[in-house]
């Protein structure tokens, strides 16, 4: 279970989450919506103990909680292959097992032959994949991920979404995941939240029928009430 009771969270200055309410079980799968720095990538770091509450309390009894940025975050100076090994190695895997388990997720990945390659030496949707495969293949039981295929192109966001599907159907771990596609959420998640000034708050998920432009703009960019209209008679 993921618990935030009444988290308050400040950066730069700011009062970024105000009071926010948040439980999350096991096998449950939770989409964030809101718009562009409300916080919910801040949100995502107090779940992954990655940054700590101004006051508040952040419960997190998940065995194995990992994390996918925007961007992929691998190191620089390892091996794509070794960017796989160290959280298994951290993961209490050794060397031989660590080394199979990246060459299999670099496998379903496509990208064997990458193995030995430098990350610089990767295009982005390469990097982001081998980020993705590192993420799962610790066997995280809570997936925190905050828009990890926002820089593919669409048929790879396609693929990379079915996979992520696949494993968490295979797994059965819990999700938390941030997108600013209401309608790849809406197929993903059994429940959505939206953080809009500092608090949460529960959202519905855009009918599948929902072309995708009219869905993005709805949940994601709520336009004001229109005055009202003095009846006629
Ligand atoms: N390292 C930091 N130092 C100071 N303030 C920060 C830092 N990172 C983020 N912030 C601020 O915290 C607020 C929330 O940022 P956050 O990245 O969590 O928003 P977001 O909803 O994820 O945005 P986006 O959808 O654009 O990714 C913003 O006002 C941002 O300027």
């Amino acid at each position: 279970m993921l618990e935030f009771d009444r988290v308050v969270l400040e950066r730069g200055g700011q009062r970024v989450l105000d009071g926010v309410e948040l439980r999350i079980a096991p096998g449950e799968r939770v989409g964030l919506v809101g718009p562009s720095g409300t916080g919910k990538s801040s949100l995502l770091k107090l779940a992954a103990g990655l940054l700590a509450p101004a006051s508040g309390r952040v419960g997190n009894r998940f065995a194995r909680t990992c994390m996918a940025f925007q961007e992929p975050r691998l190191l620089p100076w390892r091996s794509v292959l070794d960017n796989l090994c160290i959280p298994l190695h951290a993961a209490g895997h050794d060397k031989a097992g660590a080394r199979r388990l990246a060459s299999q997720w670099l496998q379903r990945m496509g990208l064997a032959e990458r193995a030995d390659a430098w990350p610089r030496q990767l295009s982005g949707g390469m990097a982001q994949r081998v980020a993705l495969a590192r993420a799962f293949a610790t066997a995280p039981d809570l997936l925190l991920l905050d828009e990890p295929f926002a820089a593919l192109d669409p048929a790879l966001r396609r693929e990379l979404g079915a996979l992520c599907d696949a494993e968490l159907a295979r797994t059965g771990a819990a999700l938390l995941c941030v997108s600013h596609h209401p309608r790849e959420l809406a197929e993903r998640v059994d429940r959505c939240l939206r953080l809009e000034h500092g608090r949460l708050l529960p959202c519905a998920l855009p009918c599948p029928a929902v072309p995708d432009a009219e869905a993005a703009v709805i949940p994601l960019f709520p336009q004001p009430a229109a005055p009202r209209q003095a009846s006629t008679p």
